[in-house]
Parts: structure tokens; C-alpha cells; sequence
């Protein structure tokens, strides 16, 4: 039988030199795992000794702990005494301003039949997500300019119309990877669905698997592989996998094993994101909602003419050393290889997995060349929607342009592997430019962990209706009824910016 702790004992391993902390009242030793967290050590560091279920519980895939821990770390249950201690704590615990102002804005949420664009979609998911995670799904690279523009850059592009063609039957149909897709689109990895909703990532995979798209999963879904597996409409539902690649091979030659094992239909190994961008919303996020909460407590105490006591230095720190800051997506990726190259990494890849291979994350027509050179079946033109490659800050170009650029000066990549694009698309006629420029299909992030946090499942199968109710309306405008008929000879890029009236 496994030796059960008091809460005390566990306090006692309350450092980085020994760390351990309880979770669904079972203990934990991850001091040596500290290293190694995706999310960096210091956020676990904030829980050492004590009970983390509560900030553990709502993100991290079940099979998290058994994966990444070995049985000897997983030291045993709680006593029962430690047990009702944190059951009561649990009970006393009062809601934050922002729980109850999510939980007024979920019960008067608008019935989804009246959700008609991607934006509405996004006006409701504002409403009802906590604060923390609209900052960490909507927060961009510092003055936020490539996301702004990465959604701008697509007005710049207009249409040829063609009339006189009959268009009484459209197909949007396509293939992805010789995969069956209903409309040109796909989901592009995001990672944490959980924080979003309860059932997470599951809503896509299922929404995905009714409509007829391709998920692709992130590295770090908050939901399992195998519970995603396993949750496909049909075993024939195609799954991409978002790999970020460790600085260990093996650990990354183990999750391509595992996908493989899975019945996964491509990987796409992330190139442009090794280093988190500096997305200050999401940073600001717990500062501003200690901030509200200290309003709360202020209004409270006003009425007895009390004021809570504030620090006497709180306004006069000096930061020390280095600026860490942690946010959710803070300190990512600490695993990293930031060693990748094209001579080594793809050749490893290759051998490693029968899957084909995308990259996601190029940026440039050069390294789009590359791409072919290298072999590789896909690329998909992204800045991960935030600008995030840390090197660049802010300012990548939207992938629009890339793809313009590439179709003007090598349009025979075109002809030697898949391109795709993401980076903010929110209408139908925005598929449909990248479409006529070259694109074989397009990535949406954000939309769908928009709509899978607004209404579960039902959102993301409302959001791709959107969408599809807008690329066959666009098709028939255009005069095509194939994606085959989408041509360069459609579209014209404009040197001036139009005047839009909302974003
Ligand atoms: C053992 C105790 C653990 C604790 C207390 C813990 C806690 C946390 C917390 C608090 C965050 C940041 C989320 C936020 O700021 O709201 C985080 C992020 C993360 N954790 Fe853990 N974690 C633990 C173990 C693990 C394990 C075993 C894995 C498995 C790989 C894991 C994977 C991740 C990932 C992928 C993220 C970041 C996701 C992103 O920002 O995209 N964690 N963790
Ligand atoms: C909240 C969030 C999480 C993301 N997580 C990942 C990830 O885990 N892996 C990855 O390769 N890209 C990730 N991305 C980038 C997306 O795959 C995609 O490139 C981007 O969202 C596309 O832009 P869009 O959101 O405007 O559609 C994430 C993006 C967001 C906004």
C-alpha cells in the first residue's frame, strides 16, 4: 500500500531544491520535471507544497501526469485529514469579480441561429471567456500590428468577377494531403481548449468530424491524443498532428510514435515559435484582474471607513536582474530545439515518421524554396497569428502577402508541393483570395477556440456553416463552381489601403 502525507509534509518540499505538490489530493515529487514543463518552472514553483488542482486540473491533458512523470514521483494519496482540509477550503473559497461576471454573461448569452459571422462569434466568446483566458486566446505580439494587419492585408486584395457562367452548382470541395475536405479550410493547432470550455479540443474534433474538415492538433491540447483519437465522427476522419520539436530527439521521436500508433494523417512540424513572442495582454492579464479584485475589496471596506493596507514599497520595486514575466503562454516552450536546421532536423523527421510533412511557420519566399529543396509535401505561410516569431517581434508579414510574393516571383513552388495559409481570415472571400492566389487551403486558429468556448460543439460546426454559406455565395459571385477555377487571374493586389469600416 502506497504511505499516504499530511498536507504538512508536503509543505515541507516547497522550493526548486524539492518540489512537490498535490493534485486531486494525490502527491506529487516534480523537481526534477521542474526543467522540463512546457509551461516553464517558475508556474509550478507558485504551487510548490501545496495544493495545485485548481490552476493544474482545468489545461492539461488526462494522461499528462503518467506520461510525464515516472511511478516513483507519483508518491501516494493524502491523508484524509489533508483531504477535508482542501475540501473545505474549496467550499469557503469565494468568486472572483470575474467568475461571476462570466457566469452572468454565459446565462444571457445570444441563441447561436443568431450568430452570423465569424465576428459574432468572437463578440460572444469575449462576453463569456474569463479574463485571463480572452487575454491569453486574443493576446498578439507587442503593439499587436502584424495581428492587426495579418486581417487588414487580406482588403487589399480584390476580385475579377466573372459573369454569364452557370453557377447554379458549386463544389467547394478539396483535397488536403489527398485527404477529403469539405471546404478549403482547416483548423490550425491552438493549444489549451480547456480554459475555453470543459470539453475543449473534443468540441473540435467532433464539429470537425460532422462538417467534414481537418483538425490539426497542437503539441500541447489539452485534451489527450487518445481521448481526440478517439473521438472522430468515423475512423476514416483525417487528424493532423502541430509538432513542436523537443531538444531531446527521443522525446519527440515518442510522440511521433505514439500519433502514428493513433491512425494521425500528417504532421506539421512548427517552425516559427521556438521562442514565445511578447504578447503583454496576456502578460497583463493577472495584474489587471488583481487589480479589479482589489477594487472589490476597496468598495467593501469603504462603508466602515477602512482602507486595505498596501505595501509601503508596492509602487517602488526594483526589478532585479533579467525581466521574467509569465503569463499562460509565458515561458513556452522551454524544451524547445532551438537548433533546428533544414540539413539536420528534416532529414531526422524523415526517417523518423512515414506521415507527410508540413512546415508551419515560413515566412519567406526564400524558405519556401527551401521547403521544396528539402522534400518536404506541405507548407503552411503563418506567424502563428501573433507575430511571434521572438526575432522579428511584431512585424511579420501577413501571410497573404507571402503568398502574393511567392505566387509573383516562384510560382513553381505551387506546382511542387501544398501551400497553405492562416493568420487572420475571418470571411469566406478571404479562402477564397488565398485560393486564387495559389493556396491549396487555409488555417483558422482562434476562430474555432472562439466558437468551441461560445457554445461547445454546436459552435464550431456553426462556424464552419459560416463559412461555407460565405465561400459558395463568393464562388458563385465569381462566376466559378470548383476550387480548380480559382485562379491568380481573379484577384488583383492594390497598393493602397482600403477603408474598412470595423475590425
Ligand atoms: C505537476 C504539476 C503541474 C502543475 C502545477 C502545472 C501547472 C501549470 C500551470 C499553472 C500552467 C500555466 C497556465 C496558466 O498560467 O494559467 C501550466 C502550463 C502548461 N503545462 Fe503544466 N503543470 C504541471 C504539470 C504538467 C505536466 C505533467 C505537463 C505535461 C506535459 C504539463 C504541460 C503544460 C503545458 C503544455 C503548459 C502550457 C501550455 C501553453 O501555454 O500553451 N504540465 N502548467
Ligand atoms: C491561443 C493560441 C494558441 C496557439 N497554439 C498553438 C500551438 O500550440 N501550436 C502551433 O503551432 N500554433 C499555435 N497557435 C497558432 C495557430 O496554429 C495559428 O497559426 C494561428 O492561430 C492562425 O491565426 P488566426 O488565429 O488568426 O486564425 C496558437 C494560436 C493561438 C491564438
Amino acid at each position: 500500500m502506497a504511505r499516504v502525507w499530511s498536507l504538512q509534509e508536503v509543505a515541507q518540499h516547497n522550493a526548486s531544491s524539492s518540489c512537490w505538490v498535490v493534485i486531486n489530493n494525490k502527491v506529487y515529487d516534480v523537481t526534477d520535471f521542474l526543467p522540463a514543463h512546457p509551461g516553464g518552472d517558475k508556474i509550478i514553483l507558485k504551487y510548490a507544497g501545496r495544493d495545485a488542482t485548481a490552476a493544474y486540473e482545468p489545461i492539461h491533458p488526462k494522461d499528462a501526469l503518467d506520461k510525464h512523470l515516472p511511478p516513483e514521483k507519483h508518491l501516494g494519496p493524502l491523508d484524509s485529514a489533508g483531504t477535508d482540509v482542501l475540501k473545505e477550503e474549496q467550499a469557503a473559497r469565494r468568486k472572483t469579480q470575474d467568475e461571476i461576471r462570466v457566469e452572468q454573461a454565459r446565462a444571457r448569452k445570444r441563441p447561436i441561429n443568431q450568430i452570423l459571422s465569424l465576428q459574432d462569434m468572437e463578440d460572444v466568446a469575449h462576453e463569456v471567456l474569463s479574463y485571463k483566458t480572452w487575454a491569453f486566446y486574443r493576446s498578439a505580439s507587442d503593439d499587436e500590428i502584424t495581428y492587426n494587419e495579418n486581417r487588414r492585408a487580406f482588403s487589399r486584395f480584390f476580385f475579377h468577377p466573372r459573369v454569364l457562367r452557370p453557377v447554379s452548382k458549386v463544389d467547394p470541395s478539396t483535397t488536403i494531403l489527398g485527404f477529403s475536405s469539405s471546404l478549403p479550410i482547416f483548423v490550425s493547432a491552438a493549444s489549451l481548449g480547456k480554459l475555453g470550455h470543459p470539453l475543449g479540443e473534443l468540441n473540435i474534433t467532433r464539429g470537425a468530424g460532422r462538417t467534414g474538415i481537418i483538425q490539426m492538433i497542437s503539441h500541447y491540447a489539452s485534451v489527450s491524443r487518445q481521448e481526440l483519437a478517439a473521438a472522430r465522427i468515423s475512423p476514416s476522419q483525417p487528424l493532423f498532428f502541430q509538432l513542436y520539436k523537443d531538444k531531446d530527439d527521443k522525446v519527440s521521436e515518442k510522440d511521433l510514435h505514439e500519433i502514428e500508433g493513433l491512425g494521425f494523417n500528417a504532421v506539421f512540424l512548427t517552425v516559427d515559435a521556438s521562442l514565445n513572442g511578447n504578447r503583454e495582454r496576456d502578460l497583463k492579464a493577472p495584474f489587471e484582474l488583481e487589480a479589479q479584485e482589489r477594487l472589490l475589496e476597496e468598495a467593501q471596506v469603504a462603508g466602515k471607513g477602512e482602507m486595505p493596507e498596501r505595501p509601503e514599497d508596492a509602487d517602488n520595486k526594483l526589478v532585479e536582474g533579467e525581466l521574467v514575466l509569465v503569463g499562460t503562454s509565458g515561458g513556452l516552450r522551454t524544451t524547445s530545439d532551438l537548433d533546428m536546421s533544414w540539413s539536420r532536423t528534416l532529414p531526422w523527421l524523415r526517417r523518423t515518421t512515414k506521415l507527410p510533412i508540413v512546415l508551419k511557420g515560413i515566412q519567406t519566399v526564400a524558405d519556401a524554396v527551401m521547403a521544396v529543396e528539402a522534400g518536404v509535401e506541405g507548407i503552411l505561410i503563418s506567424n502563428h497569428g501573433v507575430g511571434h516569431f521572438a526575432e522579428l517581434f511584431c512585424s511579420s508579414l501577413p501571410p497573404i502577402e507571402v503568398l502574393y510574393r511567392i505566387r509573383k516571383e516562384r510560382p513553381d513552388v505551387f506546382d511542387k508541393l501544398e501551400v497553405y495559409i492562416d493568420c487572420g481570415v475571418h470571411r469566406g472571400t478571404d479562402v477564397l483570395k488565398a485560393l486564387c492566389l495559389g493556396a491549396r487551403a487555409v488555417g483558422l486558429g482562434r476562430a474555432f477556440h472562439f466558437a468551441q468556448s461560445a457554445y461547445g460543439e454546436a459552435g464550431v460546426v456553426q462556424t464552419v456553416r459560416i463559412l461555407q454559406r460565405e465561400i459558395i455565395l463568393g464562388m458563385r459571385l465569381l462566376g466559378v463552381t470548383s476550387v480548380k477555377e480559382l485562379v491568380p487571374e481573379m484577384i488583383e493586389r492594390v497598393d493602397w489601403q482600403p477603408l474598412l469600416s470595423k475590425m
